[in-house]
C-alpha cells in the first residue's frame, strides 16, 4: 500500500535501541532512533515531525527523561507516544499516561506485546474520521455537527445546547445511561468561547467517598495522612474551561456544600489550605437519577440542585428517537469494521428492521456494543439478524431461531454457537474467557464447574481480563468502561496478577 510507517525510538541505551529497532523493523515499520529526550523533542517539533507515526519512549534517560518529553509534548497534536518502563514501576506508567502517553510497555518488552501495543495505537490513529472526533474531543472543539443526530427528537437538545454554549450558566443534562450526555457536554464546550480549553470529567459515582473532596478541590501537602504531596483538584484543572460532573447525584453531602460555595463565590478551599483559591470554570453536570427524588430523600441539597439546574437539558432515550438508529448503526459499523479489519458493507434488511424495533434500554452505548459484537461475529459482508442473537431474542418475530439464554443455570445442555456469545442480560456459563483475545472473550461464567456460585473476586478478575481484551489493553478505556479509576485498575491488575497477560 503506502509507505511503511515510521516509528521514532528514544532510548539512551544503545543495545536496547538496537533491539527495539530490529524488532520494530520486523513488524514492517521504518525506524528513526535517538538517544536523548532533547533530540526527541527536536524531532517531534521539527520540520520532519509529520513523518513520525508513533514514538517509543524510554522513561529513564540522562538529561531530559521520558517524562520531560511528555510534559513538553502535552497538548500538542502529534504522533502517539508509548512509554517503556522498567519492570514494576507501574506508578511511573500511570504518571506517563496522565501526561498523555497512549500506553505503556513494561521492559523487557516481549515482541508480541510490543506489536499489539503499537498496532492498536496506530489503528486508532488510522481511523481518521473517528480520530478527528476524538481529537476534537480531547482538544475540546467537538461541536454538535460531529454528533450523529438525524431526527427531530434531538433537535430540541441541540437547540438548547447551542443556547447554553453562548453563556456560562450551569447546565444540567438529564437522561438515561448511555444516551450521550457526555458527548453533548463536550459539544457545548466545543461550541462555546471555551473551545479548546480544558474539559475535565469527573465521574462522581466512581470515586471513593473519602477522596471526593481531595480529588475535586485538591489538597495541601500534609493535609491528611497520605497526602505526601500537594494535589491540584479538578476545579483547578478545569480553570478557564469546563468541569463535567457526571453522576452528580452521587456526590456526598460534604462535597455538595463545597460545590455550592464554589458556584456561589467562584472560589474553592483545597483540603488543608489556609486560603481559598479563585477558580474560573464552567459547570456542566449530568445525571441519570431522579434528582428531585434525591432532594426529597435528603441525599441531595435542594439549594445546590437549583444552582445546578439553571439550564436543564433532557436527552431522550434512544427508543424515543428510532429515526437516529440507522445512522448511528452505520456509523458504528464503519468504525468497528475498520478497527477489526473486516469488509462489511452494511446491514441486511431484516437486521436493520430488528435494530429499529428493539427498545435499547442501554441506549446508544448498548447499540455501540451490540454492533461491536456483531462485527466481531460476522463472516459475510453484511450484518444479519444472526449477528444480533441477544437483541433478536428480545424482539418478537425475530426470536424464533434463537433460544433465549437462561441465566444462573448450571451447565447448559445444548448451547451451540453464537447464541450464547455476547449475552447481554444473561450470564453464559461455559464460554471461556480468554485473556487478551478480546474478540472471543465475550462471556463470564457465574458458577464453577461444580455448579457453585463463583467468588466475586474471580468474576471481577475475569471482568477486568475481558475488558482488557475487549479494549486491547487500552487502560484509559478499560478504566472508563469499568467505571473505576485508573489507579484502582492498576492495583487490581497487580492483585490478580493480570499484568503479564495484558496483550
Ligand atoms: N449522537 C451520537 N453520535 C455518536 N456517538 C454517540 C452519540 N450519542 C452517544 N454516542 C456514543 O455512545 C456512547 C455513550 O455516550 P455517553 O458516554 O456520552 O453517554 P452518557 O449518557 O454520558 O452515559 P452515562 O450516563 O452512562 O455516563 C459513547 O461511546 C458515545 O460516543
Amino acid at each position: 500500500m503506502t509507505m511503511a510507517k515510521r516509528i521514532l525510538i528514544v532510548d539512551d541505551d544503545p543495545a536496547q535501541r538496537r533491539i527495539l529497532e530490529e524488532t520494530v523493523k520486523r513488524f514492517g515499520f521504518d525506524t528513526r532512533s535517538t538517544h536523548s529526550g532533547e533530540q526527541a523533542v527536536e524531532i517531534l517539533e521539527g520540520p520532519d515531525r509529520g513523518s513520525i507515526s508513533l514514538v517509543l519512549l524510554d522513561l529513564v534517560m540522562p538529561g531530559m527523561g521520558g517524562m520531560g518529553v511528555l510534559e513538553r509534548m502535552k497538548g500538542q497534536a502529534g504522533a502517539p507516544i508509548i512509554v517503556l518502563t522498567a519492570n514494576g514501576s507501574v506508578d511511573a506508567a500511570i504518571a506517563a499516561i496522565r501526561l498523555g502517553a497512549v500506553d505503556f510497555v513494561i521492559k523487557p518488552a516481549s515482541p508480541e506485546r510490543l506489536e499489539v501495543t503499537i498496532q492498536s495505537a496506530l489503528k486508532i490513529e488510522a481511523l481518521s474520521d473517528e480520530i478527528t472526533r476524538i481529537k476534537k474531543k480531547s482538544e475540546g472543539t467537538l461541536t454538535f455537527d460531529d454528533l450523529i443526530i438525524r431526527g427531530e427528537g434531538m433537535q430540541r437538545v441541540i437547540g438548547l445546547g447551542k443556547r447554553a454554549a453562548s453563556s456560562t450558566i450551569p447546565v444540567l443534562i438529564e437522561g438515561e445511561s448511555g444516551v450521550g450526555k457526555e458527548l453533548i457536554a463536550r459539544a457545548i464546550q466545543g461550541e462555546s468561547e471555551r473551545a479548546g480549553r480544558p474539559f475535565v470529567t469527573v465521574n462522581c459515582g466512581a470515586i471513593p467517598e473519602n477522596l471526593v473532596e481531595s480529588i475535586l478541590f485538591g489538597h495541601e501537602k500534609g493535609a491528611f495522612t497520605g497526602a505526601v504531596e500537594r494535589r491540584v483538584g479538578k476545579f483547578q484543572e478545569a480553570d478557564g474551561g469546563t468541569l463535567f460532573l457526571d453522576e452528580v447525584g452521587e456526590l456526598p453531602l460534604e462535597a455538595q456544600v463545597k460545590l455550592l460555595r464554589a458556584l456561589q463565590e467562584g472560589e474553592i478551599d483545597p483540603v488543608g489550605a489556609k486560603k481559598p483559591v479563585k477558580v474560573n470554570f464552567r459547570l456542566v453536570s449530568a445525571t441519570n437519577r431522579d434528582m428531585i427524588q434525591l432532594v426529597k430523600d435528603g441525599r441531595f441539597r435542594e439549594d445546590l440542585y437549583y444552582r445546578l439546574n439553571v439550564f436543564p437539558i433532557w436527552v431522550p432515550p434512544l427508543r424515543n428517537r428510532s429515526e437516529d438508529i440507522a445512522d448511528l448503526a452505520r456509523h458504528f459499523l464503519a468504525r468497528f469494521a475498520a478497527e477489526e479489519g473486516k469488509r462489511l458493507s452494511g446491514f441486511s434488511e431484516d437486521a436493520m428492521k430488528l435494530l429499529m424495533t428493539y427498545d435499547w434500554p442501554g441506549n446508544v452505548r448498548q447499540l455501540e456494543n451490540a454492533i461491536f459484537r456483531a462485527v466481531v461475529l460476522a463472516d459475510g459482508t453484511t450484518l444479519s439478524v444472526a449477528e444480533f442473537p441477544q437483541i433478536a431474542s428480545h424482539v418478537e418475530g425475530f426470536s424464533a431461531e434463537i433460544p433465549p439464554a437462561p441465566a444462573g443455570v448450571e451447565k447448559p445442555a445444548a448451547y451451540t454457537g453464537p447464541a450464547l456469545i455476547g449475552a447481554e442480560d444473561t450470564v453464559p456459563q461455559t464460554v471461556e474467557v480468554r485473556p487478551g483475545s478480546g474478540t472471543s472473550a465475550l462471556g463470564i461464567p457465574a458458577v464453577t464447574e461444580h455448579g457453585e456460585i463463583r467468588a466475586l473476586e474471580d468474576i471481577e478478575a475475569d471482568m477486568i481480563r475481558l475488558a482488557l481484551g475487549r479494549y486491547r489493553g487500552h487502560m484509559t478505556e478499560v478504566a472508563r468502561r469499568l467505571k473505576i479509576g485508573r489507579s484502582t485498575l492498576y492495583r487490581k491488575m497487580q492483585e490478580y496478577g493480570l499484568e503479564t497477560r495484558v496483550n
